[in-house]
């Protein structure tokens, strides 16, 4: 492997499986991840896309049946290492959620409060924060004269798009969006996708959708997945026109999932 390939990788996991008890939700997955690309996991409901996604965080440590084993290293960190610290993972590794959860605060606040709680009080330093999050969230010209009013006022696309505006203000590498726009209409679908192809630029992202057109739309490589098993993982022009595997094959054609 060239030391060109090696720097592109930041994700990148060994053999992982995941368990939830005794059952087995993720199966010995071993794929790299590129810097700056948009990664997306397809496959159909059940087959561990969000568990593997939720490790690459480690949220499921907040499943007490849940177990994670292979290793799983994110721009240069074994992250189920002891020494990690998670908050700082998290940081590194931002996520969003399929429903938006807004915090019951402002506008303003639900960008500031993190940051604020991690040290950062000078009020216009956060304004500047609030302000460039907000806009490379696509939402700054929507709320710039609302920003006290209650984030629970904006629509659901922009409710959206502000919790992905509060995970950019942490300033991460790797965004984790988790079926982002699949309670949204499809006018805030397209600005949701379009804000991921921006986003890019500055960001790895890993977005798990059941929408295939979404996935071919927005994404630089597309995982497959069944039953918690990889199946193929390639260009995503590859796997929507000729992919090697026929299970992938069927399922992208509509014949099953
Ligand atoms: N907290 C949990 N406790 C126990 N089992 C779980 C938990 N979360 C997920 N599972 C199981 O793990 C398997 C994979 O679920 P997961 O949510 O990762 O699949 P998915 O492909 O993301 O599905 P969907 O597309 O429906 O969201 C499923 O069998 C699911 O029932």
């Amino acid at each position: 492997m060239s030391v060109l390939t090696m720097q592109d990788t930041i994700i990148q996991t060994n053999n992982v499986s995941v368990y939830y008890g005794d059952k087995q939700a993720v199966k010995n997955i071993s794929m790299d991840i590129e810097r700056n690309s948009v990664t997306a996991f397809i496959g159909p409901s059940g087959c561990g896309k969000s568990t593997l996604l939720r490790s690459l965080n480690r949220m499921n440590d907040l499943v007490p049946s849940c177990r994670v084993t292979g290793s799983i290293v994110v721009d240069g960190i074994d992250i189920n290492s002891q020494q990690v610290n998670i908050e700082s993972l998290r940081q590194i590794v931002g996520m969003v959620f399929q429903r938006a959860n807004p915090f019951f605060k402002s506008i303003y606040e639900n960008i500031a409060f993190a940051p604020r709680f991690h040290g950062m009080t000078d009020r216009r330093e956060l304004d500047e924060l609030v302000e460039t999050s907000l806009r490379k969230a696509a939402l700054w010209d929507e709320v710039k004269d609302r920003l006290r009013d209650s984030a629970l006022s904006l629509s659901g696309g922009q409710q959206q798009r502000l919790c992905i505006a509060r995970a950019i203000a942490m300033q991460p590498t790797i965004l984790l969006l988790d079926e982002p726009a699949s309670a949204l209409d499809p006018i805030s679908t397209m600005k949701i996708e379009e804000l991921v192809t921006q986003l890019k630029e500055e960001y790895t992202i890993v977005i798990v959708t059941h929408n295939l057109h979404q996935a071919a739309r927005i994404s630089d490589k597309t995982a497959f997945f069944l039953l918690g098993e990889l199946i193929e993982m390639d260009e995503t022009a590859k796997i929507f026109t000729s992919p090697e595997n026929d299970k992938t094959e069927a399922y992208i054609s509509g014949r099953f999932g």
